[in-house]
């Protein structure tokens, strides 16, 4: 038996930034993974989809340049140097993160799967091999081993031609078509690329939901701009049937509750239906663990203890936001306390910020509405932005969406925004580093707006709110001069 002070459970992104903060107060330590080194994020997550994404947008630039007077354009789309260009990019980001454990001694790293004895020992069984399981006691743990596609039953006759994100970037070419369930993030940001890329696509959502949207407005909006463009986006599709054919797999289904019955037949089906960890494999409750109604581990988002004190949690296993910076930053809190363990810490937590790179982008800074009533007491105002007329956007003949902005009743603090437009990751970050300065809507109409700039929609959108929260002089909203040329 190993004995050690400390067990990471995973090796991605949660679990290696863990295992640096350990590491470097301890030698006792071991970083256990299941499957393969090199992280989802580069391996088939964040980067071969924004790798696939480029691609799309690129192909896009084309359709669009008739707008700006450029005709007779002709091209078409080579799926294998574009799968292959995903792939090999991808390749070096995965290689970078190997170099950066290249430093890590031998002795430290264990390959396969852990599972609890109890509250202080792991099995760890190896993948695939009759080997002996190691078993290891620890006084600590850090469980980082991310989440993986949740895949609905209904979609398990697609069988061979069931795919996920973990099997879409290894695709040698680009498909004829695909049926892609889920409108969330991933079923928007594939869906909408593989569609620019000339693949014949339907994305199949439930209960409405687009993209993760908060906003009504802004989600009907989003829905139509989505179908201007020509993407078949059912957002609460009713599916009947899915059925494995010799072509594919063959689907019938109402593209809404009072849509004529409709079946279409695809090359591949894509699971985007949300990511859970397999936390019943680890089998928690032999190591005591208190978990809530989903059967995951209830735990502390500031030290990020779970009920067992000498067990962390960090990262997509938390489900408390599964991002990549925010699994960088839980797994640091993670590692610095059990580093120190029992003296620990609670560790920062930055303003909430998420980007979707579907086009136009989709972002969100801040709380939902839902959580602001500590932050607004009083209640909270919106000041709204369309793009619509918007300089810089219609310039660039991307004047599509709208900027939603909020603030605190009484206080008139900013309170955070909701984004459909243009680039939004850039105006959104810009928003997350105000918000984390806790500053008022009055204070953010005093920065520099430079001209003609996309950011210019958020004076327009401040000042609709500066109105509605009643606080300073009365203003006048002026939208389109505000941003138009030479005002
Ligand atoms: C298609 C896609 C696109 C995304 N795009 C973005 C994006 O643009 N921006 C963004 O911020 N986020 C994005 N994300 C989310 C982001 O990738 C995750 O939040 C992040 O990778 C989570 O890191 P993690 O360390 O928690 O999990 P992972 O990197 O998944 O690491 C968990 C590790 O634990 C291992 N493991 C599991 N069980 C065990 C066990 N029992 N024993 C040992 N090891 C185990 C796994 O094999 C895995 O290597 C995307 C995700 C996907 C799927
Ligand atoms: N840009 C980014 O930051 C980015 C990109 C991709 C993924 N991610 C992360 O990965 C996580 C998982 O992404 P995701 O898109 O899988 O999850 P998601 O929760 O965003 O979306 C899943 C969607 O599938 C729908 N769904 C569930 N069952 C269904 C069914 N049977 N038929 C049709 N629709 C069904 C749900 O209603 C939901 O809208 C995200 O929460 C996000 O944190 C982030």
């Amino acid at each position: 038996m190993i004995k050690v002070d400390v067990v990471v459970i995973g090796a991605g992104t949660a679990g290696l930034s863990a295992y640096r903060r350990v590491a470097a107060k301890t030698d006792s330590v071991r970083l256990i993974e299941a499957h393969a080194y090199g992280t989802t994020c580069a391996r088939d997550g964040c980067m071969p989809s924004k790798l696939l994404i480029a691609a799309a947008e690129a192909a896009h630039a084309i359709d669009a340049s008739p707008l700006f007077g450029i005709r007779d354009v002709n091209y078409s789309v080579d799926g294998r140097a574009v799968m292959q260009r995903v792939r090999s990019e991808r390749n070096r980001f995965v290689s970078s993160v190997l170099e950066s454990m290249v430093d890590f001694p031998e002795a430290h790293k264990l390959l396969g799967r852990a599972r609890f004895l109890d509250a202080n020992t792991v099995e760890v069984v190896p993948d695939g091999q009759p080997a002996e399981p190691a078993v290891i006691r620890a006084e600590r743990f850090i469980i980082a081993i991310g989440a993986a596609p949740y895949i609905p039953d209904m979609l398990k006759p697609a069988g061979d031609r069931l795919i996920t994100n973990e099997h879409v970037f290894e695709l040698e070419t680009l498909p004829a078509s695909v049926a892609v369930f889920g409108a969330g993030i991933i079923g928007l940001e594939l869906g909408q690329a593989l569609h620019r890329l000339g693949v014949r696509v339907r994305i199949f959502g439930r209960g409405g939901g687009i993209g993760g949207i908060e906003d009504e407005q802004i989600r009907c909006n989003a829905a139509k701009v989505f179908a201007s463009a020509g993407l078949q986006l059912h957002p609460a599709a009713e599916v009947a049937g899915l059925e494995r054919v010799d072509e594919g797999v063959s689907i019938r289904f109402r593209a809404f509750e009072s849509a004529p019955e409709q079946t279409e037949t695809f090359d591949y089906v894509l699971a985007a239906t949300g990511r859970r960890p397999a936390m019943t494999a680890l089998n928690p409750a032999a190591a005591g663990i208190e978990l809530d109604e989903r059967g995951q581990p209830v735990f502390c988002r500031y030290t990020m203890q779970t009920s067992q004190e000498h067990i962390f949690i960090a990262g997509d296993a938390s489900t408390d936001i599964p991002l990549l910076h925010e699994a960088a930053d839980m797994g640091r809190i993670a590692g610095r306390n059990a580093a120190a363990w029992p003296s620990v810490r609670a560790g920062k937590r930055r303003t909430p910020l998420s980007v979707v790179y579907c086009d136009p982008q989709i972002a969100r800074v801040g709380s939902a509405k839902s959580e602001f009533s500590p932050l607004a007491p009083n209640g909270y105002a919106v000041g709204r932005a369309s793009f619509e007329n918007q300089g810089r956007s219609r310039v660039l003949g991307r004047n599509q969406g709208e900027l939603i902005v909020y603030g605190a009743f009484g206080s008139g603090k900013f309170l955070g925004a909701e984004i459909f437009g243009p680039s939004a990751e850039h105006l959104a970050h810009t928003l997350a580093w105000v918000l984390q300065q806790d500053i008022t809507v009055d204070n953010m109409l005093e920065l520099p707006f430079y001209h003609p700039t996309l950011e210019e929609i958020l004076r327009t959108a401040l000042r609709d709110l500066d109105r509605a929260l009643l606080s300073g002089p009365a203003v006048v909203v002026e939208e389109n001069i505000d941003c138009g040329p030479g005002s």
